[in-house]
């Protein structure tokens, strides 16, 4: 079995009394989707935020692609390739797909940021952007203003960014979130295909697409991991039924 990108191992946080994730270990594999599901506050964005560098663990480590990066902050965790997704809607509204991305590809290639440049010329950043649009499906809407996207664009846009980086593993914290039936259709279609090139650790409540996406689930209660396996293996979890399925069927 391939060697795991991301790993997770003995993970603790507590804030005064309140031990949010206990001994959270768990791995990520090139060509998987590892899905992290669990109740509300069972912890899992506080997990999210020490995996990608915006809350600092009390014990525990993280390595990434072969590096402990425990202490490594967001930024060089992101430039090691450790891909987040960003929410489009709240940084550039009035920028195109096109230049998002174009800004994207610009950061892998480690140029600096020139406004005044006519970046829109430049085919060294303007055709690797144009090849991650068309990855997503939206070359045709390259000249849109992200805040005209709709919402499901906008989250295909954010899969673009995270090609253009050139992430070698994402993170993603509830994609199908807001999603019509049909954006959540193309976008688990899009993340099925994208997992070969980019791994992806998510956080998701639509069960729906956990339960068709997910080559592995992990499932978070109370900040300690009751189960993890294939959906087959979790749907059948006692465990799991009792502590957090059942509950969400109810
Ligand atoms: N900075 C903080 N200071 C104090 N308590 C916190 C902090 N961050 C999170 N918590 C608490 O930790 C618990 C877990 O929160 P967290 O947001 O990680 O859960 P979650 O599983 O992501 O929940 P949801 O599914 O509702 O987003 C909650 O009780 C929350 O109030």
């Amino acid at each position: 079995m391939a060697e795991p990108i991301l790993r997770v191992a003995g993970l603790r946080k507590s804030y005064g009394g309140l031990t949010v994730t206990d001994d959270v270990s768990l791995d990520l594999r090139p060509g998987e989707i590892h899905a992290l599901i669990g109740p509300n506050g069972a912890g899992k964005s506080t997990l999210i935020g020490q995996i990608c560098g915006s809350v600092m663990p009390d014990a525990g480590s993280v390595s990434f692609d072969g590096r402990d990066i425990t202490r490594w902050n967001t930024a060089e965790r992101a430039r090691a390739g450790l891909g987040r997704t960003f929410q489009i809607s709240t940084i550039l509204p009035e920028f195109t797909a096109l230049a998002h991305t174009m800004l994207a590809v610009q950061a892998r290639q480690g140029t600096s940021f020139r406004f005044f440049r006519p970046t829109a010329l430049d085919r060294s950043l303007r055709d690797p952007a144009m090849q991650a649009l068309a990855r997503v499906g939206l070359d045709g809407r390259a000249e849109i203003p992200a805040a005209s996207l709709s919402h499901g664009e906008r989250r295909r846009l954010e899969v673009a960014l995270v090609l253009a980086l050139g992430s070698k593993a994402l993170v993603m914290d509830e994609p199908m979130a807001g999603m019509g039936s049909e954006g959540s259709r193309e976008l688990t279609a899009l993340l099925s295909q994208l997992r070969h090139e980019t791994p992806i650790l998510m956080v998701e409540h639509d069960m729906d697409a956990v339960f068709a996406l997910a080559d592995r689930i992990s499932v978070l209660v109370y900040g300690r991991i009751v189960a993890t396996g294939t959906p087959d293996e979790i749907r059948s979890d006692r465990l799991v039924r009792e502590a957090y399925l059942g509950e969400a069927s109810a």
